[in-house]
């Protein structure tokens, strides 16, 4: 019976609905986002492409793709309200639920009054979140009320720009561009199957996300890319990192930024990202952390046949950008927005409410015991 009960737990293997917006690990390794393969989008495309792609369904021509970007620029600046609420939020709090409080927020301020809206909410929220996330830093870490509409053309760029005070160099915009596209969209992961859950009740876009945001923040999902860097922050050479993961092994101790639910072979985004974390490295001469992380991979592959997923090499690559661990995660929403919300489209487009079985496992049927009877 147990084995029973055990049987499609996390509903491994099992599909639980269909979408035109992605495929994982078909034959082996793969990634696409509506047919086009993750390679090609971080070599040639812009994320604000892909977003576009993701959310409108198809790529834009360079009209539509000047007028996007445009339209996004003009939607960075933040309602008063909700800076006073930001700025409630204390210094120590987890950036993940500034993120949270921040879009649900939003929709209280802006609030979704039909799906004829989703598009523009979507937009809205993909211009703002940089700034929220940022604003609440700045103002809780360095005592300033930063403006968050900056002219920068790319979303990463003008995250690093609120985040750094001054302008991100080319290296560093483009490298951001590379991870938003890669983490833009993974099909049904656990914090887009919470955001198509919650769209199937016909509730509005703003809690589809905060719901999502939460989802995402545990360490099995988009917090592993902030505990893989916990990790291996402190150590000093390769020779330590092996000795250390040897000794998790051992301990049964989960080794953050590897394995995958879905991919059984490699995750096709950490060699895109390892491959910019190396060029980071070697811009700001660091001959520990790269190193350190290369042989974590090695030892995890040679002990137990476990891959990086993509959060392994996006800890290092945040870190040579100055970028600090508590927002890596919340940079990963301010890319997953996309992909949540063109789950939420489709979804509306074609819904039914979730709403699977459950194996009972109790006791049988008893009888009432009163309160002066129990133990
Ligand atoms: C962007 C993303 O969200 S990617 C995922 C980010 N998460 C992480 O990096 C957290 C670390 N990884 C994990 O916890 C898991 O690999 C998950 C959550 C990603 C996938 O979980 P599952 O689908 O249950 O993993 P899977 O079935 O492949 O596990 C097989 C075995 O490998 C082990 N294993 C899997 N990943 C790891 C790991 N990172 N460290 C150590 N052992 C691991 C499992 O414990 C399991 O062993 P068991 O059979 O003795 O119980
Ligand atoms: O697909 C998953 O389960 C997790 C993942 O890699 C992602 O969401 O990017």
């Amino acid at each position: 019976m147990p084995e029973k009960a055990n049987n499609g737990a996390g509903l491994r293997g099992q599909s639980a609905g269909s979408t035109a917006l992605c495929t994982v690990g078909k034959s082996g390794s793969g990634l696409t986002y509506r047919g086009y393969d993750i390679h090609d989008l971080a070599e040639h495309a812009r994320f604000e492409e892909v977003a576009y792609l993701l959310l409108k369904g198809k790529l834009p021509n360079r009209q539509e793709l000047d007028a996007y970007v445009a339209e996004l620029k003009s939607l960075r600046g933040l309602p008063d309200a909700l800076k006073v609420v930001l700025e409630q939020i204390p210094a120590d709090a987890h950036p993940m639920d500034v993120m949270r409080t921040g879009a649900s927020m939003l929709g209280n301020l802006e609030t979704e009054e039909s799906f004829a809206e989703q598009q523009d909410q979507s937009d809205r929220m993909l211009a703002a979140f940089p700034s929220i996330i940022n604003y609440w830093y700045r103002y809780s870490h360095d005592g300033v009320r930063i403006e968050t509409e900056t002219d920068d053309d790319s979303i990463g760029g003008h995250f690093l720009h609120l985040l750094h005070g001054k302008p991100a160099s080319e290296l560093h915009a483009r490298v951001m561009n590379v991870s938003l596209i890669l983490y833009a969209e993974h099909e049904f992961n656990a914090s887009t199957f919470t955001a198509r859950v919650c769209a199937s009740t016909l509730s509005d876009i703003h809690s589809c996300v905060t719901g999502a945001i939460g989802s995402l923040r545990g360490p099995l999902h988009g917090g592993a890319n902030e505990a893989a860097m916990a990790m291996i922050e402190d150590w000093q050479s390769p020779d330590e990192a092996e000795r250390e993961i040897l000794g998790m092994l051992e301990r049964k101790e989960k080794i953050m930024g590897f394995g995958h639910a879905i991919y059984r072979e490699s995750d096709p985004r950490n060699a895109i990202i390892k491959q910019w974390s190396r060029k980071l490295s070697e811009d700001v001469g660091d001959n520990r952390l790269y190193p350190v992380s290369e042989r974590v991979e090695q030892v995890m592959w040679r002990e137990k046949k476990l891959f990086c997923n993509a959060d392994f090499f996006h800890a290092s690559a945040y870190y040579f950008m100055g970028i600090p661990t508590k927002l890596f995660t919340p940079i990963f929403v301010c890319s997953r927005l996309t992909g949540w919300c063109a789950h939420v489209f489709e979804q509306r487009a074609n819904n039914r409410i979730i709403r699977p079985s459950a194996d009972y496992t109790g006791p049988d049927k008893q009888p009432w015991l009163p309160i002066e009877q129990r133990d």
